[in-house]
């Protein structure tokens, strides 16, 4: 089964419920990896997922993404960014972004850039 994986930002979280409520029916063909936070919220929200939480992004769960795309493991990264607030894990953020991206799989930061992602996946 294709896994993707699902992160968001506190001021995102709400955004990111939405978007897979929205998309639940298609996201039911794929193996979720989450960051703690979001995966909770995404499992308290639609339970029928597949979601596995990994440590809070802060406490290591971009990390933990990050090694997942570095070993091929996930097909696509949807990753709802909240640009206006300052992070104490930045490099974290930053060392996903980059691994996604020279790893070459979908990127998506935002609603917009995730309907295309999302449109384009195969399970
Ligand atoms: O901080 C995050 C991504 O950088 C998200 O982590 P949580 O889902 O645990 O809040």
């Amino acid at each position: 089964m294709t896994a993707i994986g699902l992160v968001a930002h506190d001021e995102k979280k709400a955004a990111m419920v939405a978007w897979v409520t929205a998309h639940r029916n298609i996201l039911g063909s794929f193996r979720i990896f989450s960051t703690g936070t979001t995966g909770g919220r995404i499992r308290e929200a639609c339970p029928e997922l597949d979601v596995t939480p990994l440590k809070s992004g802060p406490l290591g769960g971009d990390q933990q993404l990050g090694a997942m795309i570095a070993e091929g493991r996930l097909s696509a990264l949807v990753f709802f960014i909240d640009p206006l607030s300052p992070h104490p894990h930045d490099v974290d953020i930053k060392a996903l972004i980059r691994i996604a991206a020279l790893n070459d799989i979908p990127l998506a930061v935002n609603k917009a850039s995730a309907d295309l992602v999302l449109a384009g996946l195969k399970a």
